[in-house]
């Protein structure tokens, strides 16, 4: 089964369209109860709520890991549900939190595993690898030839996505993928993975704990509560600025301003006219950018003013008070 006819490069990406799914453990536990989500091709939706709600196994159920009891789910138009599981899991990439390496495989031949599997002759799998491990920024001589444990933590992850991503699935399932490695690391592999995804622009489904990281990397963010119950399922922006059920409020807490602040773009409607003398001491900030950033300009800047530029060309001055504004408005 070939769920989307070879658009071929690293381009291939498949809708997902999870139909009213339920998974009823044999010992009666309901994990999920009835889920319906639609993911668009390309787009990155996270999946976050409190622990035993439910993510783990709706992730798993994408791949079959997991059966689901009730539902369908379809990627593009095709029912999924009753496919082979193994042909299945080959067309949709899979990390995991510790990553899951073979660690008596060297690095290359981890990320060659699906591949192989596929039968791709040695040349194709050799450049394939070696591309992947370019992608995610390891050099395919020194790390190549490496074996799990001679890597760092954040350097195993990364071949954890190369790996998850060598046979050009047209999904990315991603479990906690960078939990376990310390903060500093995270946000410089989260960037990284954002560059990524602009260049081979997945359907990718992510689960986390962790609200930053859902802001900063989903394109849409769907809050669950106990048994998989769909909360709200919204850009970070209206998620952080709208919450839809108390629960969703609770959820994402009482700093959601400052959260909100990292998706708000500075605007034209709150600029003020530059100064008729032309004050050369602001501090500048480009347009369009976040107004987390400018707050923490906007915060040192004597008198609390800024000028704002577009292509390098100032177009107005900025206060705090008007950037507060901007947390206001939607709220
Ligand atoms: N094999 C199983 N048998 C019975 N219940 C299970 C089984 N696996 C998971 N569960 C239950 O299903 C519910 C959902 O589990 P799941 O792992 O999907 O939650 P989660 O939201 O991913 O949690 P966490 O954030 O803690 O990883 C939990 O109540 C869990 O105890």
């Amino acid at each position: 089964m070939d769920v989307t006819p070879g658009a071929g490069g690293d381009r291939r990406a498949a809708s997902i369209t999870l139909d009213g799914i339920g998974k009823r453990y044999p010992d009666g536990t309901e994990a999920v109860r009835e889920l319906s989500l639609h993911v668009d091709e390309g787009e990155l939706v996270v999946l976050i709520g409190p622990s035993g709600c439910g993510k783990s196994t709706v992730l798993r159920m994408i791949n079959r890991l997991i059966e689901p009891t009730a539902g369908r789910i379809l990627l593009n138009d095709s029912d999924v549900t009753r496919a082979d599981p193994v042909k299945l899991r080959r067309q949709i990439g899979y990390v995991i939190q510790n990553v899951g390496l073979f660690p008596h495989q060297t690095v290359a031949a981890n990320v060659a595993t699906v591949p192989r599997l596929l039968g791709w002759a040695t040349g194709t799998v050799k450049r394939r690898v070696e591309e992947l491990l370019e992608l995610v920024g390891l050099d395919p001589a020194q790390f190549g030839r490496r074996y799990p444990h001679e890597l760092s933590g954040g350097q195993r992850q990364r071949v954890g996505v190369a790996r998850a991503l060598a046979a050009d699935p047209v999904v990315l399932l991603m479990d906690e993928p960078f939990s376990a490695v310390d903060p500093i690391v995270r946000t410089r592999l989260q960037e990284e993975f954002l560059r990524l995804q602009a260049e081979v622009r997945k359907t990718i489904v992510l689960v986390t704990h962790d609200l930053d990281e859902a802001v900063r990397l989903g394109d849409r963010i769907a809050v669950l509560s106990e048994g998989g119950r769909l909360e709200q399922y919204d850009t970070p922006a209206t998620l952080l600025g709208a919450p839809a059920t108390g629960f969703v409020r609770e959820f994402v807490g009482a700093d959601r301003g400052i959260r909100r602040l990292a998706v708000t773009p500075v605007t034209r409607e709150v600029l003020d006219p530059l100064p008729v003398d032309g004050d050369a001491d602001l501090p500048s900030l480009p347009l369009g950018g976040s107004a987390y950033d400018a707050l923490a300009v906007l915060l040192t800047a004597a008198g609390g003013r800024a000028v704002v530029t577009e292509d390098g060309q100032p177009v107005g001055t900025l206060s705090r008070e008007r950037l507060l504004t901007l947390t206001e408005s939607a709220g």
